[in-house]
Order: structure tokens, then sequence, then C-alpha cells
């Protein structure tokens, strides 16, 4: 049952922590944010994420998808070229406060980063006329639906051109970037906002810019109020409207899975229904979130999580579905919506929790809390 804040009535993180942080490190060895439909590795190799058992076709059709994969990657490889991991996060406690003068809201937001990551490839290319263009091309991996953006509204090309205006570069050149999507969109895991972090230090090792240069994290904030967490990662407070560092907390390693219905929230929809009712969290929970120093301590809550329940109401089945599971220790939808998230004393545990949601026709992944930040995975 769900407190007036949308918190979770089962035990929090803070009361199982011992449990899920010892049970789950031997769980770590599995592969990271694993699918968890995965039929058994067949003699012809290993299928992954999303092939069909028992359905002769789908290894073929996945080996003709990894081949289309390698050409959009191909023109990546090399020595110009630099790849840069965009972690998912979800939301430990939100805090959703008084609305300012420029439509945003007050907010204290304790995020914590996933292995469940989107993979951005760049590099330069020639010009393609004069001033800067940016040539993005987008695929969507493991189960997730494509993204309905246009490139130039695609926020990595806001990122790339942000950037340049604020190093007021100018020089005729192409940036041209592929994106590997495998966090879903509108679902309250920071998927765009950290590919839009990721673009930026990706382009910024492609242009000479040090990665501490302080105009990295002004464009950042310019993008939007979560992006500036994904070049920190880990498990980080966040004061300001979600945008201003306030401290680090030490993360978990807790195996964690995400369960989306289908059907996304609105960031923008979910705050102007949270005004016309707005929720409190208890000022005590909040004393708790704002003293904690591990992201075992934090009292998991969130209370934009009735006004999204009220936009998309098969939330309120998942996070009641997820809460009741004998494998969950505690669930809370992340940010605005629509994914909730499964704290689980293993991963095993966690993979069974994804399986069941996938059989109920969610989208669900396994995957583990991370001290993962939006970073380059090097050049090939
Ligand atoms: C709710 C949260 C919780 O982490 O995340 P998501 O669920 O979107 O991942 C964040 O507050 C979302 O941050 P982000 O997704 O970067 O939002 P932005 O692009 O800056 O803003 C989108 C819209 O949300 C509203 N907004 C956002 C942040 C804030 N503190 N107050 C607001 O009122 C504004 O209407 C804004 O136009
Ligand atoms: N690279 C991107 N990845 C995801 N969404 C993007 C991207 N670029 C633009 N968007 C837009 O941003 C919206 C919010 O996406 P996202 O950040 O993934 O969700 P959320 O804010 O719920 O975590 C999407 O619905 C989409 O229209």
């Amino acid at each position: 049952m769900a407190n007036k804040s949308g918190g979770p009535s089962v035990p929090g993180l803070s009361e199982t922590a011992s449990t899920t942080l010892s049970r789950s490190s031997t769980a770590a060895t599995s592969a990271s944010s694993a699918a968890v439909s995965i039929p058994a590795p067949s003699a012809a190799g290993a299928p992954s994420e999303g092939s069909g058992a028992g359905d002769p076709c789908a290894v073929d059709l996945l080996d003709v998808a990894r081949v289309a994969q390698q050409v959009e990657t191909e023109r990546f490889r090399g020595p110009g070229s630099v790849r840069v991991v965009a972690p998912a996060k979800v939301n430990l406690f939100l805090d959703i406060g008084e609305v300012r003068s420029d439509g945003y809201h007050e907010a204290v937001s304790i995020m914590h980063a996933l292995l469940l990551h989107d993979v951005l490839h760049l590099r330069l290319a020639p010009a393609r006329e004069a001033g800067l263009s940016v040539d993005l091309t987008c695929r969507s991996r493991g189960g997730v639906a494509p993204l309905d953006v246009a490139p130039e509204d695609n926020i990595v090309t806001k990122a790339v051109r942000r950037f340049a205006q604020a190093l007021e570069r100018d020089v005729d050149e192409t940036v041209a970037v592929h994106v590997e999507k495998r966090i879903p969109a509108q679902a309250g895991l920071g998927g765009g906002s950290s590919d839009a972090a990721a673009a930026l230090v990706g382009v910024a090792r492609l242009w000479g810019v040090p990665e501490d240069d302080p105009r990295i994290e002004e464009v950042a904030r310019s993008l939007g109020a979560d992006v500036p967490f994904f070049l920190r990662g880990g498990c980080a407070c966040f004061t300001g409207v979600g945008d201003v560092f306030s401290h680090e907390l030490a993360p978990s390693n807790a195996c964690v899975a995400l369960i989306k219905p289908e059907g996304g929230v609105s960031t923008s929809a979910a705050y102007r229904t949270f005004d016309a009712c707005p929720q409190r969290i208890a000022p005590a929970d909040r004393r708790a979130a704002l003293d904690a120093r591990h992201a075992a301590d934090v009292p998991l809550r969130n209370n934009l999580t009735v006004a999204s329940e009220q936009l998309l109401p098969v939330l309120a089945e998942v996070r009641a579905w997820a809460s009741g599971h004998a494998d969950v220790q505690a669930a809370l939808m992340s940010g605005s919506g629509s994914t909730v998230f499964a704290v689980c004393p293993s991963f095993d545990a966690a993979a069974r929790v994804a399986a069941q949601a996938q059989a109920r026709g969610w989208w669900a992944r396994a995957t583990m809390f991370a001290p993962v930040r939006a970073a380059m995975v090097g050049a090939r």
C-alpha cells in the first residue's frame, strides 16, 4: 500500500541493506543489465535479447540484426572515434516542492546510476556544409521501442550544437553520432538526459576540451535538470530544480528489476498534474534522506507518484504487483515514471521478477545499482 508520498510500505532499502548488499555480490558476476527472457544458448551461439525460444527464425533474424548493427557502427571504428556509455538512473528519493517563477519546481532528488546503459559512438567527419552539421543515427535494442524523435530534435544533437555555441567554435565540420538505445524513453530512467551528458563528454574529447572545463556542466544544466547528474553518476543528492549538486552518497551494489508498462509519462505533464494536487513528503523522511550518506540509508519516497499514476493508471498496478512480490524488498516509481524499480536480494531474484513482469506484457530488465557515469570507454 502506498503512503501519501508514494513510498513503499514494504521495508525500505535501508532496512534490508545488509542482506541485500552481501547477497548481491555473488550475483554481480552475471552480465550487466541482462535481458531475462533469454533462452539457453543454442549450439550455433548464444542468441541474445529478444530472440524467441522455440522459434527457428529468431536466431536468423538476430544474426541479420547483428550484421546491420555492425554496419551502423563500422564507420566509428578507428582511432578518431570515441565510445561513451550513458547509464540509466533511478530516483531513490524525490521530493518536489514549490513552483518557481520560471515554471520549474524546487526539488530534492537522490539519484542512483544503474548498469543499464545506452552507448554513443562519435567521430568527426568532413564538413557537409558551412558550419557545424550533426549526423545522428539511433537504433533501439533489447526490446526498447524505437525513439520517435527527429534527429534535429534529439537531445544529443542539441547537446553538440549548444556546446559548440558555448565554446564559440567556428569550424566547418560534421559530428557523426550513433546512439544504441537500451534505456526506454519517457520512463523516468533519464535516458535522454544521460545521452546528452554522454554526447558532451564525447564531443569534448573530439574537440580537445578538458573533462573539467566548467562549460561542460553549464551546458549540461541548460539542457535539462537531470543532465548534470550523469556527469557525476554514482549516487548523489541534487537540489535546486534537481540540477545543483549537493553531496555524494556511498553507492549500493544491490540488484534491481526495472518494470515498465506500455506507455510513457511526459515529465512536464507529471509536473502539471502534481500542481493540481501536490503531495508532501513527511518532514522526518526528508530529514532522513538529507542526512543519509549511504544509498542504503535513503528512505524510498517519490511525491510525483500520485500524479503519474493519475496519468497512467496501470502504473499503480505495476507498483502494487512489484511491492507484493516475494522476491522484492522494496519497490518505487522512478522520477515521473513510467518505470517502477524493485530492489531484490540477488540478481537471480531480480531476473525472476523481470521474467514474470515480461510475462504480464510489461517491459522489464534485471540490472544493478552501479558507481558509473557518462564516461568514455575508449577508442576502438
Ligand atoms: C522527474 C525527474 C526526476 O529526476 O526526472 P524524469 O522522470 O524526467 O527522468 C526530473 O525532475 C526531470 O528532469 P528532466 O527530465 O531533465 O526535465 P527537464 O527536461 O529539465 O524539464 C522537463 C519539464 O519538466 C518540468 N520540470 C522539470 C524539473 C523540475 N524541477 N521542475 C519542473 O517543473 C518543466 O515543466 C520542464 O519543462
Ligand atoms: N536521445 C534521446 N533519448 C530519449 N529521449 C529523447 C532523446 N532525445 C530526445 N528525447 C525526448 O525526450 C523525452 C524524454 O526522454 P527520457 O529522458 O528518456 O525520459 P525521462 O525524462 O522520463 O527519463 C522523450 O520522450 C523524447 O521525446
